[in-house]
């Protein structure tokens, strides 16, 4: 009731406990912190919070202007939401390596099991789009050994992305990537590898978790897990999908409202308010107190 009792220190293990298995995670962003309930309810076992999902939730492009105590706000209210480990997307640690040491204090204090950090500069942007640029390999190597010294639970998983390989090239990414491993990064996040291939390459080359991003509408080829678990992938990541989805659909029942002046053929597409309730655990409060939930819902409701 009211909020998880699963403690910071129990999802890290979880997430460093399934990351040994020879089987792929599959982890959908949330898109907000009911959504994260719902992502553990259909049986995943991590959750994602998503910088351009983060920024997308305030009406802001996803260019660098949240701010990491913003999205640590957000992640604690997420956290408290689900018991699922939740892996969070710092950006580029929201500045110089003394703020990516700072962030990451923020994110261990939100309850969250790990983030990544990536190599781009300021002001970032999303790694599907042309024209981005990465700071020079030393510095990301200083970031991450930054985050790595502020880090107090050598629990909380540290991930380092590359967004080199759309200015690079593969063979540089790749040597970035050993070279943040040295820096102390506990698992790689290769950003928008473009087919089977590249993803296979980097997978040779690196011997920690690799994270695949499954972002829609990008530069990678969607993968299905079956696929990604043979080529050797610890976690495929459906960053905005949800959002994707949710958005879709909302846009869909606003024109369908307005043309129809009733939301009546849209019943079907709903979530039940018997099902939100179920999801939002209204039958553990009416344990706690029955004159909270004292009341029988209409039949269909
Ligand atoms: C993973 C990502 O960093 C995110 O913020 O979710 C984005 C996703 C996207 O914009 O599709 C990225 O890949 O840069
Ligand atoms: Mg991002």
């Amino acid at each position: 009731m009211l909020h998880t009792r699963t403690t910071p220190a129990e999802r890290r293990r979880a997430l460093r406990e399934r990351l040994e298995l020879d089987r792929l995670l599959m982890m959908p962003g949330a898109l907000n912190p009911l959504s994260a309930r719902l992502i553990q309810d259909t049986g995943f076992e991590a959750a994602y919070l998503s910088g351009a999902v983060l920024a997308a939730d305030l009406g802001l492009p996803d260019i660098g202007l949240t701010t990491s105590t913003e999205i640590a706000a957000r992640a604690q209210q997420t956290t408290r939401a689900t018991d699922l480990p939740v892996l969070i997307d710092a950006d580029t640690g929201f500045g110089e390596p003394m703020n990516a040491a700072r962030t990451v204090q923020l994110m261990e204090d939100a309850g969250l099991a790990g983030l990544h950090l990536e190599d781009q500069v300021n002001p970032k942007r999303c790694g599907h789009l042309d024209g981005k640029s990465v700071v020079a390999r030393e510095e990301m190597t200083r970031r991450i050994r930054a985050a790595v010294d502020a880090r107090r639970d050598p629990e909380f998983l540290l991930m380092a992305r590359t967004d080199a390989r759309a200015i690079e090239g593969l063979d540089a990414a790749i040597d970035r990537a050993k070279a943040y491993v040295d820096a102390g990064a506990d698992a790689i996040f290769p950003e928008a590898l473009a087919d089977e291939r590249e993803f296979e390459a980097f997978r040779a080359a690196v011997e920690v978790p690799l994270l695949a991003n499954m972002t829609e509408f990008g530069k990678s080829r969607l993968l299905d897990a079956r696929t990604l678990q043979n080529l050797g992938y610890d976690i495929a990541l459906y960053p905005v999908t949800l959002l994707r989805l949710a958005m879709g659909a909302v846009e869909d029942g606003l024109r369908t409202l307005a043309a129809e002046g009733t939301q009546e053929s849209l019943l079907p597409r709903m979530q039940t308010r018997s099902r939100l309730y179920e999801l939002l655990g209204y039958a553990d409060y009416s344990a706690f107190d029955s004159a909270v939930h004292d009341f029988t819902l209409p039949p269909g409701a």
